[in-house]
């Protein structure tokens, strides 16, 4: 059984931030203060409050995972990783079905981007695998990839590992076989968590916080089961419970 501190366990824990604007953030920041938490800034809070914001987190010292999930030729990706690693955040991720080159291209982009400025923490590149709201029958029937969600990951996260990238997004269900095809140092960032009796809503491939902890999952990113609670705080002590 994982056994681990209040602290430790809070710092497994990747916030995500899905708001539409900053103060709303703010507010989520607030409630939580004091609490060692990753905080993950996805498209809709970046889009619409832009780098500026990601920069003022990391002024403040939160840790960082921009979750803008690049998937695009390789030399734009390139273009992207190195804007991104400019900003300072701590991870960052592309998807692996942009290929080897295209992950070789974001792992070149973050070198331009430390080799033009000092003081720059080198940040982790990860890979999206099989989004967690994909479930066997979209992934046979709508996508049309044959096998399971499992051999689909554990395609994508070989291919991550071959262009040197840190680790992979993916569900906590798949935790155990990434670590045993990729090494158990490879990095696994999961959502799809839900505490017992929580709304499942869009997610498919999903587990609790203990499950996770006990599959081995190096990082889990929870949203709405903290954002939507009536009591964020509370929903975050209550979730550190179960994993202590
Ligand atoms: O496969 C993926 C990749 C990213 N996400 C992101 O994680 C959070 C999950 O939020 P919940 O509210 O806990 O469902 C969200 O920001 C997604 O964009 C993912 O869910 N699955």
């Amino acid at each position: 059984m994982v056994k681990l501190s209040r602290e430790e366990a809070a710092e497994r824990i990747m916030v995500a931030l899905d708001y539409s604007d900053a103060a709303a953030a703010e507010g989520l920041l607030r409630s939580l203060e004091g609490i060692p938490c990753y905080m993950k800034v996805g498209m809709q809070l970046f889009y619409a409050a832009g780098p500026g914001f990601v920069a003022s987190l990391k002024e403040r010292g939160y840790r960082v995972f921009l979750d803008l999930k690049m998937h695009d030729i390789p030399n734009t990706v390139k273009g992207g990783a190195s804007s991104i690693t400019k900003l300072g955040v701590d991870v960052f991720n592309v998807h692996a079905a942009g290929g080897i080159q295209m992950m070789e291209a974001a792992l070149e982009g973050v070198d331009a981007a430390l080799a033009g400025a000092s003081g720059l923490k080198r940040p982790s590149v990860i890979a999206v695998t099989q989004l967690t709201s994909t479930s066997q029958d979209v992934l046979n029937r709508e996508i049309g990839l044959q096998g399971t969600v499992e051999d689909a990951v554990l395609r994508y996260a070989r291919l991550a590992r071959n262009a040197g990238l840190s680790g992979v997004v993916a569900s906590p269900q798949e935790v155990q076989s990434i670590k045993a095809a990729c090494g158990q140092d490879f990095q696994t960032i999961t959502p799809g968590i839900r505490p017992a009796g929580a709304d499942v809503n869009d997610q498919s491939r999903i587990m609790t916080p203990r499950q996770a902890l006990e599959a081995g999952t190096d990082y889990m990113v929870i949203g709405r089961p903290i954002t939507a609670a009536p009591d964020p705080r509370e929903a975050v002590e209550s979730i550190l419970k179960e994993m202590l």
